[in-house]
């Protein structure tokens, strides 16, 4: 049976009992699996070779690339998952939206969207806007075997700002001026982004992706009224698209520290927490019945070997009580971190909590 004649709600049968699932459906595991947002891409060599003469979002369509990039950290780090090589925008560009990576930039859109005569220009995506994901999947899932691999889509609020703002922004102010003086158009457009993402989930979840994560990264902006009121409908409504498949649900952002609880009532099976706030605590602030993902300041990997394994025991110590913890860092890899350490940090976390 190929990947694409799965049943709905049949997960991988070959993944099913990875350390990765199983620490997120809360069951025992034989120790704490480990794997990093941005594993794959800039820190390691072996990315920056066959990427050289390559645009980010060329490579992003390119099954062959997409495989061996996603493969890379897993044969290096021995991680316990892999995340699908990609990019948040990806589903955007193949619905035809004018919009590029810039490099040490990021995601910039040539024409932001503004008005409501620009949500005609968010069109549904089907299968075949994205038919080199699936082919991809096809052939990671092949080589992965029992390892998990890790779809993902950038949350509506996320997504909003790049289309909004037209680039990065640290403020978000055009995303907030519509948020605030335009609710209904602002309703709308994450609306139709909670469509977009649904689908775009789908296709990866029905091609053999074993989990998926919601990377909302600059959702920590908002004060937690506004979130309950302006965004976690539209991300509950990705979430609640996908519950069916019955493959673990993350979600995650940077500075959330005070929308953890939110963020889990929006539907997530697992909560990713950013290095701000100790597991323990995290664990209050999201209640009973969820796993966590994280959180290792990044920044951390930068100081010597005693120094990174003294603050790890601290994350492994915060979350001895929970229900179910995936090791992760509190954001991505930095591309100018020594892969060593990020190798070092995989063995350690795994020989500290063998059992
Ligand atoms: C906010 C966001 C984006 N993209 C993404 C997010 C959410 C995750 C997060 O919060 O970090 C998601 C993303 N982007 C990329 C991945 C790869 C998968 C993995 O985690 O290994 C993932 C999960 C590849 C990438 N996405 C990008 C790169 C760098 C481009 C390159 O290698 O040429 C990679 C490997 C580009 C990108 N795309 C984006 C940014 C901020 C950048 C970096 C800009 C820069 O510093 O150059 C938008």
């Amino acid at each position: 049976m190929s990947a694409n004649d799965r049943p709905v709600g049949q997960p991988n049968s070959k993944t099913h009992d990875s350390a990765f699932l199983k620490a997120c459906r809360r069951e025992a595991v034989p120790h704490t699996p480990v794997w990093f947002m941005r594993q794959a891409g800039r820190s390691l060599p072996e990315y920056l070779k066959v990427r050289e003469g390559i645009p980010m979002l060329e490579s992003c369509m390119r099954p062959d690339l997409v495989t061996e990039i996603t493969l890379q950290p897993v044969r290096r780090h021995k991680v316990d998952a892999a995340i699908y090589f990609s990019d948040i925008v990806v589903p955007l560009k193949a619905i035809g939206i004018d919009l590029d990576i810039k490099p040490g930039v990021g995601p910039v859109v040539a024409d932001p969207i503004r008005t409501r005569a620009d949500l005609a220009r968010l069109r549904d995506l089907t299968p075949e806007d994205v038919h080199y994901v699936t082919e991809a999947i096809g052939m990671l899932t092949a080589e992965l075997g029992a390892t998990p691999l890790i779809g993902f889509a950038g949350a509506p609020f996320t997504l909003a700002s790049y289309l909004v703002e037209g680039g990065p922004s640290r403020n978000h102010e055009n995303t907030k001026a519509m948020m605030y003086g335009d609710p209904e158009l602002w309703a709308d457009l994450l609306d139709r982004l909670a469509e977009i993402t649904a689908a775009f989930l789908k296709v990866q979840i029905e091609a053999g992706a074993s989990a998926v994560q919601l990377f909302d990264s600059w959702v920590g902006a908002l004060a937690p009224a506004d979130y309950r009121r302006s965004i976690l409908p539209a991300s509950a409504k990705v979430f609640d698209a996908v519950a069916s498949y019955n493959v673990p649900r993350i979600h995650f952002g940077v500075g959330t520290g005070e929308l953890l609880g939110l963020m889990g009532e929006a539907g997530a099976d697992v909560v990713g927490v950013d290095w701000r706030v100790p597991l323990d605590e995290a664990a209050r602030r999201v209640g009973p019945g969820k796993a966590l993902q994280g959180n290792l300041d990044p920044a951390v990997l930068f100081a010597p070997t005693a120094a990174v394994e003294a603050k790890t025991r601290e994350v492994l110590d915060a979350a001895a009580g929970l229900e179910g913890h995936v090791f992760n860092l509190g954001h991505g890899v930095l591309p100018s971190m020594d892969p060593d350490a990020l190798t070092r940090l995989v063995a350690y976390v795994h020989e500290q909590t063998a059992r």
